[in-house]
């Protein structure tokens, strides 16, 4: 078979430049008058993955010259405390974003938590009003990660490419797998969505043109299922370890197999991780924007 050139999606540039550009808005934003946006991350329990994110979001907040607000709450603090502080953020003119770090310790309804963040406020867009709207085409706040898939998809292939395309997303959870699905449909894709229960999985990446992978399971799909020339935009961010006892990330479709066959994918990391962040920044000036114009409204 044919080997083509396999272009590596540089995540990390993409998530620069974005940043860089909110950046520029925000000085824009404070220069006519208004206040800082500002960011209020909910890190509950020691997990030393979300420690690091969330201390990433907060650096980086403040890079872009947003003000962030942390709240650092130990392990057992009980469901009613931390809804006290969301009802208490919620209530916060000052603040204009709220993100609650996921996952949460087992004895906390997240459901419930998400619920009750205002949903204009909800910079992770993970509340179902804010789900409901991009399901129905409306102006409301995306999901981090997803909007860092579609913005890398549209800056590799163009708008145009992705009308009638075959995209297959891999997972459905309602922080990627859907939100993803539903702005792969708003780019005019052909969308399949593959989950736990799908018969043939191999089958089912060979038809699509584009593949977006988030189940969370190592190296699970083979360069050897792609269909030649296919895109793929690797959300899996799996640790584990090399035969040599070291530890190592890597992402849920085999970076190597798939040199050769792939046109275009995302690295792990370096790839979808960094535009989450970048996506979380230009969340939280929306926030800000929206409440304005809702405030005068
Ligand atoms: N409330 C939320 N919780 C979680 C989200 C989220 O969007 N909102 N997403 C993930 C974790 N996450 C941000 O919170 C996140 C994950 C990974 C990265 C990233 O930049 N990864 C790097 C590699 C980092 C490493 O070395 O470990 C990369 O892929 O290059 C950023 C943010 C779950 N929770
Ligand atoms: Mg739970």
């Amino acid at each position: 078979m044919t080997r083509i050139d396999t272009q590596r999606i540089d995540g990390k540039a993409a998530a620069a430049a974005l940043s860089a550009e909110t950046a520029a808005k925000v000085t824009e934003w404070t220069a006519s008058g208004h206040r800082r946006p500002a960011l209020a991350v909910v890190l509950v329990g020691e997990d030393p993955a979300s420690q690091v994110y969330v201390r990433n979001k907060q650096r980086q907040t403040e890079a872009v010259g947003m003000r962030s607000i942390g709240h650092h709450l130990p392990a057992d603090i009980d469901q009613a405390a931390l809804l006290h502080l969301v009802a208490e953020l919620n209530a916060d003119p000052e603040v204009d974003g709220i993100l609650v770090q996921l996952p949460l310790p087992k004895h906390i309804d997240t459901a419930r938590v998400i619920a009750a963040i205002d949903p204009d406020k909800d910079v992770d867009g993970l509340h179902v009003v804010n789900a409901g709207r991009l399901a129905n085409g409306l102006a409301g706040l995306v999901p981090c990660t997803p909007l860092g898939c579609l913005i890398l998809l549209e800056q590799t292939l163009g708008r145009e490419a992705l009308r009638g395309a075959n995209a297959l997303v891999i997972g459905r959870s309602i922080l990627v797998g859907k939100p993803v699905a539903q702005l792969l449909l708003g780019a005019n894709c052909t969308v399949t969505i593959a989950h736990g229960s799908t018969r043939d999985l191999p089958d089912a990446v060979r038809a699509a043109d584009i593949v977006v992978a988030a189940v969370g399971r190592p190296k699970l799909i083979a360069g050897g299922w792609l269909k030649p020339g296919a895109t793929v935009i690797d959300v899996g961010i799996n640790r584990v370890e090399t035969p040599a006892g070291k530890s190592q990330l890597v992402g849920d479709v085999d970076y190597e197999s798939a040199q050769g066959i792939a046109a275009h994918i995302t690295p792990v990391p370096g790839g979808v991780g960094p535009m989450t962040i970048a996506c979380l920044l230009a969340n939280t000036l929306k926030a800000a924007e929206l409440r304005r114009a809702r405030l005068l409204a």
